[in-house]
């Protein structure tokens, strides 16, 4: 299915409507009470201050009618803004960055320095409590090196360095902060057998994440209004069949690549509802979640 990108501007509206928009919400609210929500927070959504704030009232606002949001961040930009200081520019394969030991380092020191202290302070600002993690807190995620195989050549393999594979997350530190009022911001940091670390797309985390926690949602916001046609139409449902022919067509590259894929694979694992919304539009995830309007692309796994 297809759709011109929705107008998520609300700002002509007037208080009547704003108020219906409001009253909507109570049946969401009554149908998520409890219910986890994991939002995965791109490193592209996130370069505007003005929204950082919204999203981080946003994630106040779902903790405090009585949801459990958990938040995963990314950081791609930033970590290729710190490694061009360092004379450095990274290099992607199949959406995967590949990770050298001094680009390691940077990713470290960037995803759970800066982004993800720069993220709960924010929510703590907005008068949330969010407690910052990595995987290795906790135990929270065991990784592997991932072995690469080449998408249109099976008998290629890619060297991606300290790319990490998940081999198992243990959500038991997720689960204890969330039953204290906390908001986990976990960053996609993983430790291997020999405590090396392992840098892994955020999105592949959030979407085990969401499997393990048997979350209710799983929302990954990006910079784009979804998943796009090869024409820039938004694509508003997508079937594990559809996913595999754009796949083979390459409508799908780059970043949306793991994306898609660990999107799929949380669907087929039971998480209720999976969508990819544009981070970029003010309360995006709230419209979501809390509106009768559908945004974005939905993944069903059939
Ligand atoms: N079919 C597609 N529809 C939308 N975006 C796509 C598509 N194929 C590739 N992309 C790219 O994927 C990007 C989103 O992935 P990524 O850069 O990893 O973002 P994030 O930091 O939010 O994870 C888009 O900005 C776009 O450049
Ligand atoms: C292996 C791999 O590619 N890791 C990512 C981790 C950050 C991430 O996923 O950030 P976004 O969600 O903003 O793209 C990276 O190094 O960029």
């Amino acid at each position: 299915m297809t759709s011109p990108t929705p107008d998520p501007d609300l700002s002509h509206i007037g208080p009547r409507e704003k108020a219906e928009i409001l009253a909507q919400a109570l049946p969401y609210i009554r149908k998520f009470h409890g219910k986890t929500m994991v939002i995965k927070y791109g490193g592209n959504a996130m370069t505007d201050p003005a929204l950082q704030q919204d999203f981080a009232e946003d994630v106040v606002l779902l903790k405090l009618v009585g949801m459990n949001p958990v938040v995963v961040h990314g950081g791609g930009p930033q970590i290729e803004a710190a490694l061009g200081r360092l004379g450095k520019k990274g290099e992607f394969i199949q959406g995967m960055r590949v990770t050298d030991a001094e680009t390691m380092e940077v990713v470290e020191w960037v995803l759970a320095g800066e982004v993800q202290q720069d993220i709960v302070g924010l929510i703590n600002q907005a008068g949330g409590k969010a407690v910052g993690l990595t995987g290795r807190d906790g135990g929270l995620i065991r990784a592997q090196k991932l072995k690469m195989v080449d998408n249109k050549d099976p008998s290629v393999e890619h060297d991606v360095g300290q790319v990490g594979d998940i081999v198992s997350i243990d959500p038991s530190v997720v689960k204890a902060l969330q039953d204290d009022a906390f908001i986990p911001v976990i960053s996609p940091i993983g430790f291997g057998e020999h405590n090396e670390s392992y840098n892994i797309n955020a999105d592949v985390v959030a979407s085990k994440l969401a499997e393990v926690l048997k979350a209710e949602k799983l929302m990954l916001l990006t910079n784009t209004p979804g998943v796009l046609d090869k024409a820039g139409n938004l694509l508003t449902d997508l079937t594990a069949r559809r996913i595999d022919e754009l796949f083979a067509d390459g409508t799908i590259s780059g970043g949306m690549l793991p994306k898609i894929a660990g999107a799929l694979d949380a669907a087929k694992a039971g998480v209720n509802a999976v969508h990819i919304i544009d981070g970029r539009v003010p309360h995006a995830m709230l419209l979501e979640i809390l509106t009768d309007q559908a945004y974005g692309t939905m993944i069903r796994a059939r």
